[in-house]
């Protein structure tokens, strides 16, 4: 099977790659061009636009930062929809709001072509090793054809009905996961002032009934304040604000998604974003202004 793969970021990349060594035939396409030669490397062909993959291949992902990536990806000249057509599906893993995933779904279906969102939970790691959580929605016949690709891609996908449901799941998800990790840098930074090992706060977490892999992985480096990107801060501020403005839409109060979407967008301020979204610990901390990596 050949599949088309727009955007080689730290998920883009992994994700093409695991297909590459599972013996799919993958056209990449990235912005910055240069990220494509380790996949061509690999075995990956170079599309020179969006709309030159979508012609090669019948099926396209993307894999892209935000909505407004997703968004010129497809609409913009050279985009996806300039061939996208009867029999070719567009899959989008981005990460962005139902609105977002609607527009881009109307408009390929508009050209006769389908869609399907898949958003995707778990991190570089995950992606590396094929056990990603892929919640899909929109076009059930595109994803049936999507299963054995999903399948080298994670660990579980779920089918959750029409475009839109998704895109709010993963930004629930991530809601979550966001006010879960100021929850631990709010411990850390308490644990450390009143004379506690952080060491052994972290070892009995992993011993209690929070106990959860994303504290297990990310405590240690933290507590060597060390944020090497898997998840870039910036994205979790963004899937933050999008799922606050779900909150908005349904007058949901949620208060400490809220403060926490705070504390993602001071160390942004302080040119954390590109960091992991562990860094927010330093905010917490009162210490990203001197933190540089
Ligand atoms: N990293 C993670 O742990 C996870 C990330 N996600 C989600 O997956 C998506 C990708 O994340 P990740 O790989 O980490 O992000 P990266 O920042 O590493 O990569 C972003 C990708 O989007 C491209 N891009 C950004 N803006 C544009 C634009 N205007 N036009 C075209 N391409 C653009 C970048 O191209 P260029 O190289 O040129 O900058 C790059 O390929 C995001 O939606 C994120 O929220 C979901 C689960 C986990
Ligand atoms: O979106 C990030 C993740 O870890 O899931």
């Amino acid at each position: 099977m050949e599949v088309g793969f727009l955007g080689l970021g730290i998920m883009g990349k992994a994700m093409a790659s695991r297909l590459l060594k599972h013996g799919f035939r993958v056209t990449v396409w990235n912005r910055t061009r240069s990220k494509c030669q380790e996949l061509v490397e690999q075995g990956a062909s170079i599309g020179e636009t969006p709309a030159l993959v979508v012609k090669k291949c019948k099926y396209t992902i993307a894999m892209l930062s935000d909505p407004a990536a997703a968004l010129s990806v497809v609409f913009e000249k050279d985009g996806v929809l300039e061939q996208i057509s009867e029999g070719k599906g567009y899959i989008d893993m981005s990460t962005v709001d139902a609105e977002t995933s609607s527009k881009i779904s109307e408009a390929v279906l508009k050209k006769g072509g389908s869609f399907v969102e898949a958003p995707v939970s778990g991190s570089k790691k995950q992606a590396e090793d094929g056990q990603l959580i892929i919640l899909s929605a929109g076009d059930k016949a595109l994803y049936e054809v999507m299963v054995p690709v999903f399948d080298v891609l994670g660990k579980k996908s779920f089918f959750l009905g029409e475009v839109g449901k998704g895109a709010r799941l993963k930004l629930v998800v991530n809601m979550i996961m966001g006010s879960m990790m100021n929850a631990l840098s709010e411990g850390l930074c308490l644990a450390d002032r009143s004379g506690l090992s952080l060491q052994t706060l972290l070892d009995v977490l992993d011993l209690g009934g929070c106990a959860n892999p994303m504290f297990k992985l990310k405590g240690p480096a933290m507590i060597e304040s060390k944020y090497p990107p898997a998840f870039p801060l910036k994205h979790q501020q963004k899937d933050m604000r999008l799922a606050l403005s779900l909150g908005d839409e349904h007058a949901v109060s949620m208060p400490i998604a809220a403060a926490s979407n705070e504390a993602f967008k001071k160390a942004r301020s302080h040119e954390l974003g590109d960091l992991d979204f562990s860094a927010v610990y330093e905010v917490v901390k009162g210490t990203a202004s001197g933190h540089a990596a």
